[in-house]
This record gives C-alpha cells, structure tokens and sequence, in this order.
C-alpha cells in the first residue's frame, strides 16, 4: 500500500539546517496497524506528515497503491488525499467557529457526500467517541481529551482506508486512551490500514507490528508480535 525508498526531508530555516528523515525506507501493507515510537526531535511527525501527503519530501520516492506521489501537482495530491487519507492531528485543528457536528460534517461536504450520508455518518461517530449530546456545542466548550475525540471522529467519519494518528492518545486518560485504542483497533479489523504515533509504549505493544525512528531513520530493532515469521522477513 504504501512504499518509501530512500526518502530524505530536509528544513532550511535561516541558518539552520535539519535532517528530519534521512534515506528512510518503509513498507506498509494493506491492513497493518503499525506503532511508532521513537525519541522526541527523532522525525516521527515529518514522516506522517509525509505519508499523509500534507508536506514535500526532499529526495527519494514515496508510492501509495503504486501511485508515484513525488510526481503529482498539489490539486492532484488533494484528490489523492481525500480519497484515500484520514489523518488525526496532534493539536485537534478543530474549526472554532463551527460545533461539533459541523466539524466533522466538512471534509465530508469537500468530498461532496450527500446530505442524507453525511448526517448519517456523522450521527454514527459521535455516537462511537461518546459525544453525541454535545453535537451542537463549540470545540472551546470541550475539554481537551474531547476535543480529541472529536478529531478521532471526523478522521473516521471520512471512512479512510488510510488512517495516520498523531498521538491520538496524547491528551487523554489510560481509561479514555484505551477506548481510543479500541476504536482504531475496531476500524483496523473493519479493512483500514493504521499508522499511529505514541509515546505510550503499552499502547505500541498492542500494535501488531512496532517501528522505531531514531535519528530520523528506521531503527533496526523493529518489533512484531503474533507474526515472528515477519520479524525475519519470512
Ligand atoms: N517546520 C519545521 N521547520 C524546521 N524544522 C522542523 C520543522 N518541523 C520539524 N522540524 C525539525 O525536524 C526534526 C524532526 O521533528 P519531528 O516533529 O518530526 O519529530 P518527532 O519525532 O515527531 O518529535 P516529537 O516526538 O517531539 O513530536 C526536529 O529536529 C524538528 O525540530
């Protein structure tokens, strides 16, 4: 599904100068649920941000479902996205000025879903992170662990078969934090494929399969559990 080759990403700030990843190289296939972990600063969020097409790369190749992304214009990497993508952020970007519903009903209107659907979907998520009866109320009028939720729920309302989490635990309590985990394990076994950021290293165990970036590269400890033929390359 999704395949990067010696992909490099370098920021240029005034005199500064950072490798956030360097000849990073990552299979994911159809159907994983992949944890990563890895040091603060170590380029965890750059590849996310990559693999969810939401920034440039500056070297090597990126192919999600064959499609070669580093040769695509930025409109045709927002059909891609749209189709394809679900992408929960670390900060919410929740819209303050729209309730809850409304949050969650506007990629699904950018995606030009009917109205009867959308309602529909948005009713089944809120429902699924608990929030139903604060449908009409503000993201401000949430604490941040709802708020969280209702990113969860607006990621999944778009029915992804890609879903890239950004500590979507980050904010949230163990009992809370696990329900989260629940649901992306839930949506995993539904078809979609899941790679989630955490620094919550019980959660990354109950991934399938753990990776780790170090230094802006895959560490060579890659960790799989129920599967050690995988471990192997097998
Ligand atoms: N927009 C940017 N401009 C310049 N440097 C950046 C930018 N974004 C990230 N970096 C740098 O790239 C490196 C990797 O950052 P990244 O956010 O990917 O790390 P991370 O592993 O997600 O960290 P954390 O666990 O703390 O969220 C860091 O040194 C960071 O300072």
């Amino acid at each position: 599904m999704l395949t990067m080759n010696k992909i490099n990403k370098i920021y240029q700030t005034d005199m500064v100068q950072t490798h956030a990843l360097r000849d990073f190289d990552l299979q994911v296939n159809e159907g994983e649920f992949i944890a990563v972990t890895g040091p603060s600063g170590s380029g965890k969020t750059t590849f996310l941000n990559i693999a969810g097409m939401l920034e440039p790369f500056s070297s090597g190749q990126y192919l999600l479902d064959g499609v070669d992304v580093g040769r695509l214009n930025d409109n045709q990497c927002a059909d891609l996205r749209n189709q394809k993508i679900g992408y929960i952020f670390q900060g919410f970007n929740l819209i303050p000025d729209l309730n809850l519903y409304e949050n969650i009903e506007v990629p699904l209107r950018y995606r030009g879903i009917k109205a009867a659907e959308r309602k529909r979907r948005v009713e089944q998520r809120l429902e699924q992170v608990g929030l139903a009866s604060r449908a009409k109320h503000l993201p401000q009028q949430l604490s941040g662990g709802q708020q969280q939720r209702v990113a969860i729920a607006r990621a999944l309302a778009g029915e992804p078969r890609f879903l890239l989490a950004d500590e979507p635990t980050g904010n949230l309590d163990s009992l809370m934090a696990r329900q989260v985990m629940e649901l992306l394990e839930q949506i995993n076994r539904e078809g979609a494929t899941i790679v989630m950021v955490t620094h919550d290293s019980e959660l990354a165990r109950r991934a399938p399969r753990n990776i780790q970036v170090v230094d802006g590269q895959l560490a060579d400890f890659t960790l799989y559990q129920g599967n050690p033929a995988a471990a192997v390359g097998a």
